[in-house]
């Protein structure tokens, strides 16, 4: 087994990268020509670590004093000064950048959520595609994976008060090549790439990395590089390596003592489980064998023995989280739910924290996506219009006074989407039109498509990952079917509220924390988990609401339970206060309460230019 635990170097500095003032300010904590490698590939530097360790922190603690002075020297009080904490979230998917699904989604709204609270917040993710507005910083390292040694750039931008921080190697690149859809994990949906481990276990290498090696001054609230007393939040199976790269190779050597990491869990159906014999890959030592051993019934990707990336990551941080409060107690309620993995999440414990939703993106008074622009005053006379546009865009009868439903989600066995083309006879009869826009399964496409054959008046099944569309589904339809098996929080039926469409959802995750029966919408029930067949129980509990939610159509009801959907507040303000108390609770160095500022705030609050 390989020994080496990681090597990296700051080999290369060009300078002039725009928002990252890299050659002096790597000169200044010592970075500029430093190698620092660890035992293997070239001899132990352990001076060298020594010097970054006492580098990175002088350089930190500078960035703080300067803007304690700006404090002293009379800046309104309100401002963020050097409050809050040091947040390193990492991710596959960061939106708007990269997205298949929710989980760009939260990477993208969460992190510019803590930043308006006070914290600086950095986000490392890939770089799948040229952003237009993420720069090189003509920082290089050097990174050990699998038995090789590869060259890594960091590229930067820096958008609603937060570092936005994207890795750069052909793994990523020249795969995917896009923004979205499922070319991020493999080719096609289903199928993942064969270096799907090296490729994110690249990824958490470099995330601990750049918190050390980025000297950042987008602020001048917060300069120099975030430092040793950070807190990583390490999103889904991709990003599990991290706790243990933390303690392999950096603890041990007396760096990163104080950092910890929370793992947040969005959706416990995706656990990274690979051949036994593929540890050998991760290049850490044997001792953390046990925390990825697992056995289970399955014969994919090899039968019996394996290693499952998931459990190392909730083993190995610090807390342990998902996006909703009841997701969390399905998560332990049994091997169901928890998918093999609720005794271990029993073991640790979990908090469930709701998600926000993008406020901005998903603005019914501003979306650039729809004809006509409305608020909770004027939703009762856009509707129709919106209705009518997207009828018309579809290619189905447009009229007013038909209730629209409408689907959108990845169209996995999680989201139901079978469940739902199963009921769609039972309803259909009806005065009714039904638009499914969804991808992912080649067999759940041709479902949703063969709709509008069997209902060419009725029914259009759109098998496109489709931005616009997804909007003019959101604002046009007059209800939203979320019939998920199990669904960790969701942000479709968020987005649904705050254009005043009904949820009809399933009774599952965050969908029971987050939509009230009678009063936001429709509940279902919950369905049968077993992926592998159509309950037909669960077909009826769609019929059987989908026919509750068109008698209230058209009456008073439905107007008020309009005016409730629209007039919450479902944006992260909330959430973010309470991931704040949670990172608070870890205890790292020098964490405080973040101040919510005058000036990070806008910053935060700004819209985000497309990439
Ligand atoms: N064809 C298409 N065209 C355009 N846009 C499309 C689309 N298909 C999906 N989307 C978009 O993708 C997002 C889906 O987000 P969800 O949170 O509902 O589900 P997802 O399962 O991907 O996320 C997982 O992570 C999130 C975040 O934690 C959890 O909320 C969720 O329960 C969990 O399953 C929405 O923004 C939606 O508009
Ligand atoms: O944001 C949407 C979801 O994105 C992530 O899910 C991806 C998952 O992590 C990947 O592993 C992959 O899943 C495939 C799986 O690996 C494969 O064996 C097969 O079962 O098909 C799966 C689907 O293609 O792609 C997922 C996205 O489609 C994230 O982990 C989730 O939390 C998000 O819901």
């Amino acid at each position: 087994m390989a020994t080496v635990t990681a090597s990296y170097f700051v080999s290369h500095i060009h300078g002039g990268a725009a928002s990252v003032d890299s050659k002096s300010n790597l000169a200044q904590i010592g970075l500029r020509t430093q190698t620092v490698t660890h035992n293997g590939l070239r001899s132990v530097n352990k001076v060298d670590m020594l010097q970054l360790k006492s580098n990175v922190k002088a350089a930190a603690k500078k960035s703080r004093s300067m803007v304690k002075k700006t404090e002293k020297e009379g800046a309104p009080a309100k401002i963020v000064c050097g409050s809050g904490m040091n947040l390193v979230f990492i991710s596959a998917e960061v939106g708007p950048w990269s997205k298949t699904g929710g989980l760009g989604d939260v990477l993208g709204g969460l992190p510019p959520a803590m930043a308006a609270n006070g914290h600086r917040a950095m986000t490392v993710s890939p770089r799948y595609d040229q952003y237009r507005d993420a720069w090189d910083t003509s920082v290089v390292v050097e990174i050990q994976v699998g038995d090789r040694v590869e060259k890594v750039r960091f590229f930067h931008c820096y958008k609603r008060g937060v570092d936005r921080v994207f890795v750069d190697h052909p793994v990523f690149l020249e795969k995917v090549w896009g923004k979205t859809k499922s070319k991020i994990y493999g080719p096609t949906a289903g199928t993942d790439y064969q270096d799907n481990q090296l490729r994110f276990s690249l990824l958490c290498q470099a995330a601990l990395l750049a918190p050390l090696v980025l000297n950042l001054n987008s602020s001048k609230y917060f300069s120099g590089p975030y430092g040793e007393d950070v807190i990583f939040i390490a999103n889904d199976w991709h990003t599990a390596l991290l706790p243990c790269y933390l303690k392999t190779m950096y603890q041990s050597r007396g760096i990163y003592m104080h950092a910890k990491v929370a793992f947040c869990i969005h959706n416990i159906a995706y656990q990274g489980r690979f051949a036994f014999s593929d540890f050998d890959l991760l290049n850490l030592p044997d001792e953390y064998k046990s925390s990825f051993d697992f056995v289970d019934g399955y014969a994919k990707p090899v039968k019996g023995r394996k290693i499952n990336w998931m459990k190392a990551g909730i083993l190995e941080s610090d807390r342990v989280v998902t996006v909703s409060p009841y997701y969390a107690q399905e998560l332990v309620s049994g091997v169901e739910k928890g998918v093999e993995l609720d005794n271990i999440i029993r073991k640790t414990g979990i908090t469930g924290i709701v998600n926000g939703m993008d406020t901005q993106e998903w603005n019914p008074a501003t979306d650039k996506y729809i004809d006509c622009n409305y608020d909770i005053t004027t939703v009762m006379d856009a509707k129709p219009l919106l209705k009518e546009a997207l009828q018309a865009a579809v290619g189905l009868p447009v009229d007013r006074s038909i209730p629209v439903i409408g689907f959108i989600g990845r169209l996995e066995e999680q989201k139901g989407s079978d469940i739902l083309v199963a009921a769609v006879s039972k309803f259909i009869g009806r005065n009714v039109q039904i638009i499914i826009l969804g991808t992912g399964k080649k067999s759940f496409e041709q479902q949703i498509e063969q709709l509008e054959v069997s209902y060419p008046d009725k029914a259009r099944g759109v098998a496109k990952f489709n931005v616009p569309l997804a909007h003019m589904i959101t604002a046009g339809a007059d209800f939203m079917l979320v019939p998920s098996r199990f669904e960790p929080c969701g942000l479709i039926q968020l987005h649904a509220m705050r254009y005043g469409t009904i949820p009809i959802c399933a009774s599952t995750g965050g969908l029971v924390d987050t939509v009230k029966e009678g009063y936001t919408g429709f509940h279902m029930g919950d369905f049968n988990v077993e992926c592998a067949t159509v309950d037909p129980a669960d077909v009826l509990k769609i019929a059987a609401a989908v026919n509750r939610a068109l008698a209230v159509y058209g009456t008073l009801a439905l107007k008020e339970m309009i005016k409730n959907c629209m007039s919450q507040d479902l944006s992260w303000k909330g959430p973010a206060k309470n991931w704040e108390l949670l990172l608070l609770s870890l205890g790292v160095a020098g964490s405080e309460p973040g101040i919510e500022g005058e000036e990070i705030a806008p910053l935060a609050k700004e819209n985000v230019a497309t990439p």
